[in-house]
């Protein structure tokens, strides 16, 4: 199988190629097969996506909001007319079954081009009435912004930055995870298609030296990263050198609340999307599953029950469930996790193993009698691991839950809908779900608090975070000046 792209990168309305970089080799993780192989970005390569960006800029900026939109609406289209190609890709990208990336992956992608195509014209100032003088203000673009993506969510990770940015009249240099470096190509072309200028949106490839390398250069305005929380405190020490605008989307350790009124079926399946789904590489999981004493055996026997019946195996196959892991670096890590939850005494309820070889495929996993301390409960596996843990009453079921440097997303699930809000004002998470887990509509802002970000994504919240505010004062009679 081959899924070799035009060039490594794509620069001011073109696939660029130089060979003198590096070598990224793409591998399809359920057979562990090359499907293509790219080149780094080298400096003259970064320094042509860089300097087309700045050029570009000025004049979609000083374009009218409806043409803008209009271009990234035809696109949203395009992905649309072609979403069985583009998933199929994804699929070979990332190892996640087909059954995912035809709905989750692109299409949300196509619906943040959608959204923000439509929002973009909305985006007015203020009128601030002084006596006889005033103020206005404006919303401009930024500039120039970088987006770095993670390899869990590669293509709906360029469209959640270029859509905003876009829209906004920024122009964006967007570099890919090394390990899922081709969806983001892919939107390039589509843009140009839908008649995008040339080098308002380019890709570089490369690790994390050329992602450095973007966020110190002078003409960058702003960083927006979706990874770790590690390359987070790094990406934003670095761009704090030129007092850059930041948007950090890092990881989570998320809680899930099940409280023992909570509909059981939907608590159970809300669960296992939130620690299953793409394989359990999602940011969002709540992987610290809280359950009250009194259903938490019930809770485990169902939850054993539907997890040993998850179809793993292809992700071709339109009937797989549940694909392999992105790599085989991420299926030590994994099994490194699974490993020692087992040795600080977790006890095993269903998975545990490596399975369907090759490939890197992980089991669904559950671990039950889960404590606050074992590792399993504090840091983030980014697999197929549930870990369960019980509590007893609401006021330690909150105080837990917030008990960690993470504060991305948070669950409950209850029958008692005053409890649920009650319980959803104290959460320190970005995101809430009551009774529903893991949704992300780009109506929604995203995006974490404490270690797991800063600024968010979607939603009309993302606009100030691709603008900033121009105040002009407006004077109306003489100058009164003392001397
Ligand atoms: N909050 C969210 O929206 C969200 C979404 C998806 C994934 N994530 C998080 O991402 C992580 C998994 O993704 P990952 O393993 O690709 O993350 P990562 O932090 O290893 O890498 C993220 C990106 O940063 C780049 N990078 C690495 N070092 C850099 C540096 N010094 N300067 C600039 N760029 C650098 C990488 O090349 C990659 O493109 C998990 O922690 C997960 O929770 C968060
Ligand atoms: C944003 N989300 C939850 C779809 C993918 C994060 O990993
Ligand atoms: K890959």
């Amino acid at each position: 199988m081959r899924a070799q792209p035009a060039a490594s990168h794509f620069v001011d309305g073109r696939p660029l190629e130089d060979e003198t970089g590096a070598p990224i080799p793409v591998i399809y993780p359920a057979t562990g097969e090359e499907i293509a192989r790219l080149h780094e970005a080298t400096p003259a390569v970064i320094e042509a996506a860089v300097a087309s960006g700045v050029r570009a800029q000025a004049a979609w900026a000083a374009m009218r909001p409806v043409e803008r939109a209009r271009i990234l609406r035809r696109a949203s289209d395009l992905i649309r007319a072609r979403n069985e190609e583009l998933s199929l890709l994804e699929t070979l990208d990332t190892g996640k079954p087909l059954q995912e990336t035809l709905v989750a992956d692109w299409a949300s992608g196509a619906d943040a081009l959608e959204f923000f195509a439509g929002l973009a014209p909305t985006v007015t100032g203020e009128t601030v009435p002084l006596g006889q003088d005033f103020v206005y203000t404006i919303r401009e673009p930024l500039g120039l912004c970088v987006g770095i993506g993670a390899w869990n969510y590669p293509s709906q990770i360029a469209c959640w930055k270029a859509a905003p940015a876009l829209a906004l009249g920024n122009a964006m240099v967007f570099k890919p995870s090394e390990v899922t470096p081709l969806g983001a190509l892919k939107l390039a072309e589509i843009l140009i298609e839908a008649g995008l200028p040339p080098g308002l949106f380019n890709v570089v490839q490369g690790r994390g030296g050329v992602g450095a390398a973007l966020v110190t250069d002078s003409r960058v305005a702003k960083v927006s990263l979706t990874g770790s929380v590690p390359t987070g405190r790094r990406v934003y020490a670095a761009a704090a050198e030129g007092v850059r605008h930041v948007t950090m989307e890092l990881g989570g350790k998320s809680p899930l609340i099940v409280f023992d009124d909570a509909d059981l079926e939907s608590a159970i399946g809300a669960a296992m999307l939130g620690n299953f789904y793409s394989a359990g590489q999602i940011c969002s999981n709540g992987t610290r599953v809280f359950v009250q004493k009194g259903i938490k055996e019930a809770f485990l026997a169902r939850l054993a029950e539907r997890a040993d019946a998850i179809r793993m195996g292809d992700p071709l196959d339109p009937e797989v469930q549940m694909g392999p892991l992105v790599s085989q670096a991420q299926l030590e890590k994994v099994l490194a996790y699974i490993e020692k939850a087992r040795a600080e005494g977790g006890r095993l309820v269903c998975g545990g193993e490596a399975s369907v070889s090759p490939g890197c495929y992980v089991q669904p996993t559950v671990f039950a009698d889960v404590t606050d301390e074992m590792t399993l409960a504090r840091e983030e596996v980014f697999g197929p691991v549930m870990a369960v843990l019980d509590f007893e009453t609401e006021e330690e079921a909150i105080a837990r839950a917030n008990a960690t440097d993470f504060g991305l997303a948070a669950g409950v699930f209850t029958a008692d809908l005053t409890r649920a809000h009650r319980v959803v004002a104290q959460l320190q998470a970005g995101t809430c779900w009551i009774n529903a887990y893991n949704l992300t509509p780009v109506e929604a802002p995203f995006g974490g608090v404490k270690l797991s970000g800063v600024g968010r994504e979607n939603g009309r919240a993302a606009v100030e975070h691709y603008t900033q505010v121009k105040s002009v004062y407006v004077g109306m009679g003489p100058v009164d000046a003392p001397y």
